[in-house]
């Protein structure tokens, strides 16, 4: 049986590893996108909670990013549609539009909102609607995976990119002390809804507000090889080959691209950490060794 001192060691020594951590990230901001795959379970979804809470408390301010995949899919499933990617990337019809908007604007948002919330923090929850923050415009593909080498254009219907961010509403609530909740909805200069990708929401918001970290948690160790292995850290130099290989695709590809933009536009390193880790968060900012994938600028 553990000795009470020995607890009260271990719990000191875990706070004094974070101490340089906590000074070093006082007042700044992280970006973190919630991928609907990491929200697995009622405890991951509480330790997230928490982890974002204690990191509001220590003075670092998170901005929240979610996804929510896979309860778009279910939802669906249940209305007798089916899910259809390209590229990672949803096929939107209207009717899909109206389910995703219901999902990632109503439930999903307010499930994570409450959840900071009973946890003793102040969430609030958005969309790119409120406060006109994320203003969209449609996105149009290139079929083929290696885009660049591709010449036909692919109408995936109401599926959106970033065209701007209007981030007064985040500084507005982040100066009060709230934490903002985004879900990725974004409106077109018609007034339309489109759907965009949460990595990309995220890497925009994370470019925006001069972020020092963004953080993706998904339900991968990190970004994997071609044997599978954990790439620690990826060498910028070596993303097209990887991707020209087939080796990153699918879900992967938009938040390898989000990362790196990110970085080139001054955010200071991107991670890919597993959302599946009990406060994966925690040790990827407040522990020497991190986890996942990380990115940054050389
Ligand atoms: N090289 C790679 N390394 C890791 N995951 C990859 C890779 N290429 C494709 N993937 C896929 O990308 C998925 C993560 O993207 P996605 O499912 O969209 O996650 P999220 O919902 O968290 O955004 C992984 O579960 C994996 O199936
Ligand atoms: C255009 C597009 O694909 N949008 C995504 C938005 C949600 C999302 O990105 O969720 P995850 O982060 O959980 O994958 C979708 O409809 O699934």
């Amino acid at each position: 049986m553990t000795l009470p001192i020995e607890r009260a060691q271990t719990i000191a020594h875990v706070l004094i590893e974070a101490l340089p951590y906590i000074q070093r990230f006082q007042g700044k901001t992280m970006v973190i996108k919630y991928g609907g795959n990491a929200m697995v379970d009622e405890s991951l979804k509480q330790g997230f909670a928490r982890d974002i809470v204690l990191m509001k408390l220590v003075g670092i301010n998170p901005v929240i990013v979610h996804g929510g995949g896979p309860q778009i899919g279910s939802l669906l499933k249940r209305l007798g549609k089916a899910s259809e990617f390209v590229q990672g990337m949803r096929v939107t019809d209207s009717e899909t539009m109206d389910v995703v908007e219901m999902v990632l604007g109503g439930l999903v948002n307010k499930e994570i909102v409450n959840f900071i919330n009973r946890h003793g923090g102040s969430a609030v929850g958005l969309t790119g609607k409120d406060g006109d923050l994320i203003h969209a415009r449609k996105l149009l593909l290139n079929r083929g995976a290696p885009e660049l080498k591709a010449t036909e254009i692919v109408d995936i219907g109401h599926v959106g990119e970033v065209q701007s961010i209007d981030p007064s509403i985040i500084h507005m609530l982040v100066k009060s002390n709230f934490i903002p909740v985004i879900a990725p909805i974004g409106v077109g200069e018609d007034g339309r809804s489109y759907n965009i990708n949460a990595d990309l929401v995220a890497g925009k918001i994370a470019e925006v507000l001069e972020a020092e970290k963004l953080l993706l948690l998904t339900n991968i160790p990190g970004l994997l090889d071609a044997e599978g292995n954990l790439i620690s850290e990826l060498e910028v130099g070596r993303v097209q080959r990887l991707i020209d290989d087939g080796v990153i695709s699918g879900g992967m590809l938009p938040k390898i691209r989000c990362a790196l933009d990110a970085i080139q536009s001054g955010v200071k390193s991107a991670h890919i950490i597993d959302g599946r880790v009990e406060h994966a968060v925690m040790l990827d900012l407040f522990t020497d060794t991190g986890v996942g994938t990380l990115i940054r600028a050389r």
